[in-house]
């Protein structure tokens, strides 16, 4: 029995992992984290992982980076391995995140999916081949999602960056008065309906074209990757780990 913490319990993503976690005989769900006192679920809830007095084999969080601090601290303290699905952190929480996996296993993937992380794959591959496109990212995202661009766009650029280094990130270009430059990704963010997640990263040569998309059908393959990140990580010592770890 896999017994699991929820931060987030209470958002988009948290209802489908806690309602996924308690179909399944092999996982007990411990308790759910989320700042709304008043949420109505059948499990035990709290305003704050540091306000919790059960222990867990690992925690999941599809929350907001302002939780970091607060889901950190107990982590460390309980010394309990840590999925961080959770996007939109700034480099001072990302380093953070790097120091406590020195001390405790955590997990951090922008993208749970196995397509996504295909797709990175396959996108690595193709920048180390089409010398000179041009390379944008476009993601897609439902009219609720608070980070722009997605972590998945930033995921997939800096993959980018590890093939072709002189790459710099530009979101938009909203106001610029100059043409592209050669050392630029393109990162671009709709927003609209119910989009579950669509990321293309396009490649532009001279008279030719290359696509390369994926498009999410349901929040449930994020919260089943989750699952199966947690199951790989409780057998993990301290370290920093993400899909490659686990898919090889
Ligand atoms: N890695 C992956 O595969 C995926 C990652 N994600 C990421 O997971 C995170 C959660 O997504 P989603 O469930 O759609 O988001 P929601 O906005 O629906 O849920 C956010 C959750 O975090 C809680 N929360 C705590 N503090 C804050 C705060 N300051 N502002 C906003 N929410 C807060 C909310 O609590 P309350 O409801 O009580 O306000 C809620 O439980 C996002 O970062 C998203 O990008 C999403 C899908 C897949
Ligand atoms: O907020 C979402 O919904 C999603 N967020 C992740 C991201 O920011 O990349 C992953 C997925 O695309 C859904």
């Amino acid at each position: 029995m896999l017994k699991i913490i929820v931060n987030g319990c209470n958002g988009k993503m948290g209802s489908v992992l806690t309602k996924c976690i308690l179909s399944e005989d092999d996982l007990e769900l411990v308790c759910g984290v989320s700042p709304d006192d008043k949420i109505n679920v059948k499990y035990k809830t709290y305003q704050k992982m540091n306000y919790i007095n059960e222990n867990a084999d690992v925690i999941i969080d599809f929350s907001h980076h302002s939780t970091l601090d607060d889901v950190l601290s107990f982590a460390l303290k309980t010394k309990t391995p840590l999925v961080i699905a959770t996007t939109g952190y700034n480099q001072d929480e990302l380093n953070k995140i790097y120091d406590a996996s020195k001390k405790i296993p955590i997990f951090h993937s922008s993208n749970m999916s196995l397509g996504v992380n295909v797709l990175v794959k396959l996108v690595k591959e193709a920048a180390n081949m089409l010398d000179g496109f041009d390379i944008e990212i476009i993601e897609k995202h439902h009219n609720k999602k608070v980070d722009a661009p997605s972590g998945t766009a930033v995921m997939i650029a800096n993959s980018i960056k590890e093939i072709l280094p002189k790459i710099e990130n530009n979101y938009g270009r909203y106001g610029r008065e100059a043409k592209r430059t050669e050392n630029e990704v393109g990162i671009h963010a709709i927003r609209g309906g119910t989009i579950v997640g669509e990321h293309n990263v396009i490649f532009a040569g001279h008279d030719e074209v290359i696509e390369i998309k994926h498009s999410a059908q349901s929040k449930d393959i994020f919260a089943k990757g989750s699952i199966a990140a947690a199951k790989y990580l409780v057998n993990q010592i301290e370290g920093y780990y993400n899909m490659n770890n686990m898919l090889s």
